[in-house]
């Protein structure tokens, strides 16, 4: 499903976060979101999501107007958000759950806990794993959960560059099986660089679209990333000419 963002301003307590905020993701594309520390890339997120209302503007799913929660998103935002009375399996199956396929979703997480890091956690509680394991769990569960469109806040923020790169490649395979629309929050260049079809930049405070950059590419390999000097380049150069300003 593609998702539109059409001029969404949002304030807290008087100052203005998002203004003329405008983006659109195409079906089955990979759009990272990058930006200034604070500028309000979760609260974008939230918004889409159905979590915050924005004081005007509009998301809409395909051509539908999407107002409040809605089951067309599976949200990972930073904070991983496991239930600490529930094992990790638990945990990782809830979307399952919901939907009423259990055993299913069991199925799908057990085959994927090796890859992990998580074998032999599964009957675990949250509060008995790292930082990094609790991270993996939530991102493991909001990647099982069956809906259109993924909202990811840094999902890998926690994790050792080895593990990280890991998880960069078991997403870039899943998008591939599931053909997933994915908005994704990162502060990492390199990783926006190797997963996205378009890099979105966010300017400072208010924030909106600075600019947006195509990244082209149709096998990915940390070989192929290595390379993108150009477009590293460029990148930063956006960046911190918000930033210095
Ligand atoms: N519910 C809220 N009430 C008041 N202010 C808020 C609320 N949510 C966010 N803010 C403020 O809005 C601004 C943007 O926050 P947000 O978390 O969206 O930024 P971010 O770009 O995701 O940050 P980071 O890069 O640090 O993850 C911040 O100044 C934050 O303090």
């Amino acid at each position: 499903m593609k998702l539109r963002v059409t001029d969404v301003n949002c304030s807290f307590e008087g100052k203005t976060i998002l203004e003329h905020m405008n983006m659109d993701v195409e079906e089955g594309e990979f759009v990272s979101i990058l930006g200034p520390s604070g500028c309000g890339k979760s609260t974008l997120l939230n918004i889409m999501a159905g979590l915050v209302q924005a004081d005007s503007g509009q998301v809409f799913i395909d051509e539908t107007l999407s107002a409040g929660v809605s089951g067309h998103f599976a949200y990972m935002p930073q904070q991983d958000l496991l239930f600490p009375w529930k094992t990790i399996m638990e945990n990782v199956c809830l979307y399952g759950k919901i939907h009423g396929d259990v055993k299913a979703a069991r199925k799908q997480a057990a085959e994927n806990f090796d890859k992990f890091g998580l074998a032999g956690y599964e009957n675990k509680y949250p509060h008995e794993l790292s930082g990094g394991m609790r991270q993996r769990a939530a991102f493991l569960r909001t990647a099982l959960c069956k809906a259109d469109i993924l909202l990811l806040d840094e999902p890998f923020g926690a994790l050792d560059v080895i593990t990280r790169g890991d998880m960069q490649d078991w997403l870039l395979d899943i998008r591939k099986e599931l053909g997933r629309t994915i908005v994704f929050v990162t502060h990492d260049i390199d990783e926006a660089i190797y997963l996205s079809d378009r890099v979105l930049v966010l300017s400072g405070k208010p924030a909106s679209v600075k600019k947006e950059v195509v990244i082209h590419g149709e096998e990915r390999s940390k070989d192929w990333l290595f390379e993108q000097h150009e477009t590293r380049k460029a990148i930063y150069r956006i960046l911190k000419g918000i930033e210095s300003k």
